[in-house]
């Protein structure tokens, strides 16, 4: 029995390295972790600050991991919870594919096409040198944007389906950024998990 679908894509940009599993988990597992996740996770949505001025960050959040430290990030900072089952059979099978560990997930809930999550790159200090960082997607697909910092023609999309894995590794981010930009048409929820490996 296989445990994942190692069916993938390797993608290499100048800078970056990325790695897509576009059907990483199948359309049931799929389903049962939008919901369970969905239903089970302690969302939160937190205030950011940009140039001085405090807006409600425009999609909800959570942050689980087994290092007890916590993550800071646009003047927000948010200590983790313990790991629940689902997390942690997710967080398995995306480390046999990574060959890669990882301490901490970021979940995010995009509720409609109102919420984003704009222009950034996972640069933080405590994600080290060249991070990989391993992007799970669940629920509606949601176009994911990358732009080089200075190589203005280098500038792409890939859709990001129901059940994917996306690994994002090499010098990525440092050189470029990464956005869900907001929508106009309806759109049902999304949830992305984010593993990263908190030192
Ligand atoms: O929702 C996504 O696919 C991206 C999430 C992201 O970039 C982040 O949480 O840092
Ligand atoms: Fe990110």
């Amino acid at each position: 029995m296989r445990l994942f679908n190692s069916e993938k894509i390797q993608i290499n940009l100048p800078n970056a390295e990325l790695i897509y599993y576009p059907e990483f988990f199948s359309s049931k597992e799929a389903d049962h972790y939008f919901k369970e996740l969905l239903n089970q996770t302690n969302w939160r949505q937190d205030d950011i600050k940009v140039f001085g001025k405090t807006y409600q960050q425009p999609r909800l959040t959570a942050l689980y991991g087994d290092s007890g430290k916590p993550y800071s990030y646009s003047n927000i900072t948010m200590y983790p919870e313990i790991f629940t089952a689902d997390l942690k059979n997710i967080k398995t099978l995306v480390e046999e594919a990574s060959q890669h560990e990882f301490n901490t997930v970021l979940l995010n809930l995009y509720r409609n096409g109102q919420d984003s999550n704009g222009w950034h790159a996972d640069n933080e200090k405590e994600l080290g040198k060249n991070p990989l960082i391993a992007s799970v997607s669940f629920g509606a697909t949601r176009p994911f944007h990358f732009k080089h910092r200075k190589i203005k023609t280098e500038r792409h999309q890939l859709i990001l389906n129901h059940g994917s894995l996306l690994i994002m590794k090499g010098e990525m981010q440092h050189h470029w950024l990464h956005q869900i930009a907001k929508t106009k048409k309806p759109i049902a929820p999304r949830i992305n998990l984010t593993f990263r490996c908190i030192n």
